[in-house]
């Protein structure tokens, strides 16, 4: 008998809803549920083994194929790059990259570099790189909206839901980056190796999509 199928699940935000999409597709995900300190998780109807990982080790766990396939966020993908194929865009974990200034500051209104922190420091390149502006980037870890606000950058490139930590904290979106949702990524070999039950869990979740 071969070995279980082993996806890798973004912890925190994505885990919930990737979670009800596996229930809504008819697997028991009790185990995943109720994980304690184990990382790794068993479906006990579905020949699958789900393995819960920081958004980055997804990617290098399915670029390397210790994992046939992974549920990261775009914002992930973007940043991190890699060797896979995206094959789904999941709909949930919706928001967006956007880049954000202090409230009344003219980013574009001047001719000095500016600086621009993130937790996204390629992400944020290739966007200005696309511009043709030369920046400085500061990679900053989290709570990113602290950076402006302490005089270290002039804007700042990050995460986007509702709003509310950008206006909690004086700063106002001036562009859209990029658009962010989960996304289902699978390894290169797993794909030609494991094709027919790869297909049928890309099929499952593509049924279970259409109907919302
Ligand atoms: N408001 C949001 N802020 C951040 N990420 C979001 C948001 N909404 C959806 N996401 C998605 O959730 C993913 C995981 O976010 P989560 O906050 O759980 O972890 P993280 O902030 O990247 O890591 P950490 O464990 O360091 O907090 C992101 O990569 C992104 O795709
Ligand atoms: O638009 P909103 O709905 O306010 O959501 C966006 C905020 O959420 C994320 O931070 P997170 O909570 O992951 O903490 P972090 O800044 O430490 O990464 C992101 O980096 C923003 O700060």
């Amino acid at each position: 008998m071969s070995q279980n199928l082993r996806i890798a699940l973004t912890k925190g935000r994505l885990q919930d809803k990737a979670v009800s999409l596996f229930e809504a597709m008819g697997l028991d995900c009790t185990p995943i549920k109720n994980p304690g300190r184990r990382l790794i998780h068993t479906i006990p109807n579905y020949p699958l083994d789900g393995v819960l990982a920081k958004a980055p080790d997804v990617i290098t766990y399915v670029e390397h194929g210790v994992c046939d396939l992974g549920i990261a966020g775009k914002d992930t993908i973007l940043e991190q790059g890699g060797a896979f194929y995206e094959v789904l865009d999941l709909g949930f974990g919706k928001c967006r990259f956007a880049l954000a200034v202090k409230e009344g500051s003219d980013f574009y209104g001047t001719y000095k570099t500016r600086r621009i922190a993130s937790k996204y420091p390629n992400v944020a390149r290739a966007f200005f790189a696309k511009k043709g502006m030369d920046v400085d980037i500061i990679k900053i870890e989290g709570s990113v909206e602290l950076a402006p606000i302490l005089g270290l950058a002039d804007a700042i490139v990050d995460i986007v839901e509702t709003g509310a930590t950008l206006k909690e904290n004086g700063l106002v979106p001036i562009e859209t980056v990029a658009p962010v949702s989960a996304r289902l990524i699978v390894n290169t070999a797993s794909m030609k190796l494991r094709k027919a039950e790869i297909q049928d869990f890309i099929a499952r979740c593509e049924r279970e999509l259409e109907k919302k």
